[in-house]
């Protein structure tokens, strides 16, 4: 087994360098299928989702060139219509944007069920609804979502969102991309990759106004030819580093961020007593005095976000007196808390409310991330600990960090990548 070993309670001091969004990159390399032509995609990061979707890509017939670390040319010129493999696309939630853009582009699609961290359901009955108000069948046939245009093509109509959904926004977008005529969707989610997807399909010719506000207007073209595009940096890469600096104390530069992303998490960091100084594309994060309660809830962009819930957690859990934590979007995203616990935090938990009584120290423990975010949450918890913590089932945390430990490493943390002996032998005997 690999996992992480962290020595904490060393305040953090250094640069790090924040990579392209996964978010927006495991949605914009399926939207490529959509173009007739190579889209030369930069800012990719180097995580394990993303090569899997690469991987589905190449499945469907897809010409893939890298570049170089972080660029690739998609060539989906060639790609044929076949079914997405079932070991592939349940490994990842991003698999439903195949239905979208397979739908768009050849007017039918057989995906399997996607998979990605468990909150309790991740339900797509809204992406479903969007589909068929454009003129599209769907079901549910042999392990398939099976979905298909009744006539040659999907036709624009007005969606109402019964909820903001990222997920269901990005796919019908991309659905809607080269069907006939003009889709909209009302209370469409205004994330900043809801917004990066439709900058990507604009710079390939699509003719999509809206993005980034809750109606998204999306005028049907004949064909999106080839380009250039880079992906925007990771929000929530650079909300962990703010974090994990904001909990071990010390003086962080995130470089590469969009600091107006980072605004709802600026603004929690700093009621905790936390310095953020934005400058233009990078946010200085200082912790000098100690961390002091507050309330957080995660909502809808421009909301606090979801995927920074266990994270902020981590923090809340060294800040003096009470916070109250309320999770907005799921219905079952306090799995970690357990693991916390080992380490000395004291939580309880009732359905979405999470009341947090800050402790002086935390304390190392072996832990088990459950997901990716809550693996993140464990190693800034690992960070700021007293004596050694040692994480298991790290791919979670490979499903989303690029170098993860390179860059903590490169502000000082004490942070190993450790392959217990069985694994090693197994790697030598092949
Ligand atoms: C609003 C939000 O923060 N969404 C996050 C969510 O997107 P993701 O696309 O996975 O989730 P959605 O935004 O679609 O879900 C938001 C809420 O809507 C509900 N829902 C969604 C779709 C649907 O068809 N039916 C339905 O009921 C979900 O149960 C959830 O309660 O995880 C992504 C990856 O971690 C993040 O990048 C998104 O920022
Ligand atoms: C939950 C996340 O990812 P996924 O939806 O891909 O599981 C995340 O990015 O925080």
């Amino acid at each position: 087994m690999t996992k992480y070993v962290i020595r904490g309670g060393k305040p953090l001091h250094g640069e790090i360098e924040i990579s392209g969004a996964k978010n927006a990159a495991v949605a914009i390399i399926p939207a490529a299928l959509l173009v007739d032509g190579v889209c030369r995609i930069e800012n990719i990061p180097q995580i394990s989702d993303v090569t899997l979707i690469l991987t589905i890509l190449q499945e469907l017939g897809a010409d893939v060139r890298t570049v170089n670390r972080t660029t690739v040319d998609v060539d989906c010129s060639h790609i044929r219509n076949g079914k997405v493999p079932h070991e592939l696309a349940r490994k990842i939630r991003a698999s439903y944007y195949l239905i979208g853009a397979l739908l768009g582009r050849f007017g039918s699609a057989q995906v399997p069920p996607p998979g990605g961290c468990d909150f309790g359901g991740r339900p797509i009955d809204q992406h479903i609804k969007g589909f068929v108000a454009m003129g599209a069948e769907v079901d549910v046939r042999g392990g398939y979502i099976q979905a298909r245009a009744k006539g040659d093509k999907l036709v624009g109509t007005q969606i109402y969102m019964d909820m903001v959904s990222v997920g269901a926004t990005m796919n019908i977008m991309l659905a809607a991309t080269l069907a006939e005529g003009m889709t909209i969707i009302e209370n469409a989610a205004k994330e900043p990759h809801v917004v990066d997807v439709a900058n990507f399909l604009n710079s390939m010719g699509a003719d999509i106004m809206g993005a980034g506000t809750d109606v998204i207007k999306i005028k049907g073209v004949e064909r999106l030819t080839g380009g250039s595009y880079s992906i925007i940096p990771d929000q929530i890469e650079a909300g962990t580093y703010m974090a994990a600096a904001a909990a071990t104390g010390g003086e962080v530069l995130i470089k590469n961020v969009i600091p107006k992303h980072l605004e709802c998490i600026t603004a929690k960091l700093e009621e905790m007593g936390v310095d953020v100084e934005e400058r233009d594309d990078a946010v200085v994060v200082r912790r000098a005095g100690p961390l002091t309660r507050t309330n957080v809830k995660t909502l809808p962009y421009p909301g606090f976000p979801t995927d920074m819930q266990p994270q902020v957690a981590a923090v809340l859990c060294l800040a003096e007196g009470t916070s109250v934590l309320t999770e907005g979007v799921w219905d079952n995203r306090y799995r970690y808390v357990d693991e916390f616990r080992r380490m000395g935090a004291q939580i309880q938990v009732d359905g979405k409310v999470a009341v947090i009584e800050g402790v002086d120290h935390l304390t190392g423990a072996p832990v088990r991330a459950c997901d990716l975010r809550a693996g993140a949450a464990l190693v800034i918890a690992g960070l700021a600990a007293q004596g050694t913590t040692e994480i298991d089932c790290i791919h979670h945390i490979e499903r989303g960090y690029e170098d993860i430990v390179r860059k903590l490493s490169g502000v000082g943390a004490d942070i190993r990548v450790v392959v217990t002996p069985d694994e090693e032998k197994q790697a030598q005997i092949g």
